[in-house]
């Protein structure tokens, strides 16, 4: 994975600006993406739920990329898939006329007719494209050949690695809020989003929850990390100086049994992410304030490791979702995992009735996470419910371990869909079957 530099930060809206139709890639190597509303933003905001199921296994068709900024030309081949395409039948046509004219004229001549016009420099025979196979038709990378996956943080976040072990090759673009990384791939400006959803000692990370279900990205996959928390500080900063520790509050959270141990029952607060905690203490030079970060935030910042492996649980695990705009098309060979968000409106037992869908076809649930309905979080009920001064909807986000590609994860989802009145497939994705032991400071 190609590592960034953090620096000053720029906004989606002003990449949306950027007359050239092919922004340099250091314009993303140095810099963070930020959130502006804008029109664009908006757009994705609001997207409407259709109440319906939407099958993975038929990808929808995808969204024209925005203006030409946000699709940069790659060499001498078009900037979007239909540009590629064509291309690709404009040089198989040259092909066929060289043969031709080859045969004509025993190849002396390399002047040849293509789509009515003359036109030199022929493919030699030897290159020759290949046809296109159905691996050309998956979702491809829209910047050239490296896989831009966005997330949320700075350099050294853990963020950064689940992105690393998801694609290892990537080139990782850090994003000041989940929202932004959300937002960059639904704008073409990252190809992929990695997440996390939650955490073994922390639990869920509600806002992404919340995203997903506002956001109309697909889940395409996961990963697990291990999370070895630091407590850095500044270079001959002693523990006994320190007067606030700041983090990620998940991280605050993983680490809070074993600060009070370390006698560090001082203030902590809450930033945005754990690298950008440490970037904080390093440029301000905070010789009374710690950070909770990685280790390679320490190296990438400057500062000391006062302590190692603070999280109150070696277990220590994250789980991060992998997102695209595009689903990818689930597949029975290997373990699969579906998510899936859905609501109802009224009737006894709902909840019952859809987890025993999925009992009954000996389906395993991994997670069920439920989050107050955005739009219609409370409802007074009338006098008649004494005792119940609210009622609260929500919507249930449910894992399940079977691929939609398995007879019985349809059948359940038709099931569960006559009992609910929203019903949505987030994603249909290969498992992280990655064994994992406690976490160690990599
Ligand atoms: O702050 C980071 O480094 C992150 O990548 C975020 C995050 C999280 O949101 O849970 C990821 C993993 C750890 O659990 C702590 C923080």
């Amino acid at each position: 994975m190609q590592s960034l530099a953090p620096s000053s930060t720029i906004n989606i809206k002003s990449i949306l600006r950027t007359p050239s139709p092919s922004p340099s890639p250091s314009l993303f190597r140095h810099h963070r993406l930020t959130f502006t509303v804008n029109s664009a933003a908006r757009r994705f905001d609001s997207a409407p739920n259709t109440g319906s199921i939407t099958n993975p296994a038929v990808p929808p068709s995808a969204p024209p990329p925005p203006a030409a900024p946000a699709t940069p030309a790659t060499g001498g081949v078009g900037k979007s898939r239909a540009d590629w395409q064509s291309s690709c039948a404009i040089l198989a046509s040259k092909v066929v006329s060289q043969q031709q004219n080859t045969e004509k004229t025993g190849g002396a001549d390399n002047i040849t007719v293509v789509n009515g016009h003359k036109t030199l420099d022929l493919v030699p025979v030897e290159k020759i494209p290949k046809p296109l196979t159905i691996t050309d038709l998956s979702p491809a990378p829209m910047h050239g050949s490296t896989l831009r996956v966005a997330y949320q943080g700075v350099p050294g976040a853990y963020s950064e690695a689940a992105a690393g072990k998801a694609y290892p090759d990537c080139e990782a673009i850090p994003c000041d809020q989940f929202e932004v990384a959300f937002q960059a791939v639904e704008l073409w400006i990252a190809d992929r989003a990695v997440l996390p959803v939650e955490n073994s000692l922390g639990g869920s990370i509600h806002r992404n929850y919340d995203l997903l279900l506002r956001h109309r990205l697909h889940i395409v996959g996961e990963v697990q990390l291990p999370v070895h928390h630091c407590l850095l500080a500044l270079p001959g900063v002693r523990k006994e100086f320190i007067n606030r520790v700041i983090s990620h509050p998940q991280a605050l959270a993983q680490c809070e049994l074993t600060l009070t141990k370390l006698g560090l029952t001082v203030t902590r607060e809450a930033v945005d992410d754990t690298a950008g905690a440490a970037e904080f203490v390093s440029a301000n030079k905070l010789r009374d304030t710690a950070a909770i970060a990685s280790a390679r935030a320490a190296e990438l910042y400057n500062l000391n490791i006062l302590a190692d492996g603070i999280q109150d649980d070696s277990s220590n695990i994250t789980r991060f979702v992998m997102l695209a705009r595009d689903p990818i098309i689930p597949r029975t060979d290997r373990p699969f995992k579906t998510s899936i968000v859905f609501a109802h409106d009224k009737g006894t037992s709902v909840l019952f009735k859809v987890l025993s869908a999925f009992a009954f076809r000996n389906i395993s649930l991994t997670k069920i996470e439920s989050r107050p309905h955005r739009n219609r979080p409370i409802r007074l009920v009338d006098d008649a419910n004494v005792g119940t001064a609210k009622h609260f909807e929500y919507m249930f986000y449910v894992d399940f371990e079977a691929s939609m590609a398995d007879v019985r994860a349809q059948n359940a989802l038709a099931e569960v869909q006559e009992f609910t009145s929203f019903l949505r497939v987030l994603g249909s994705y290969p498992m992280d079957m990655t064994p994992w032991s406690p976490s160690r400071g990599d």
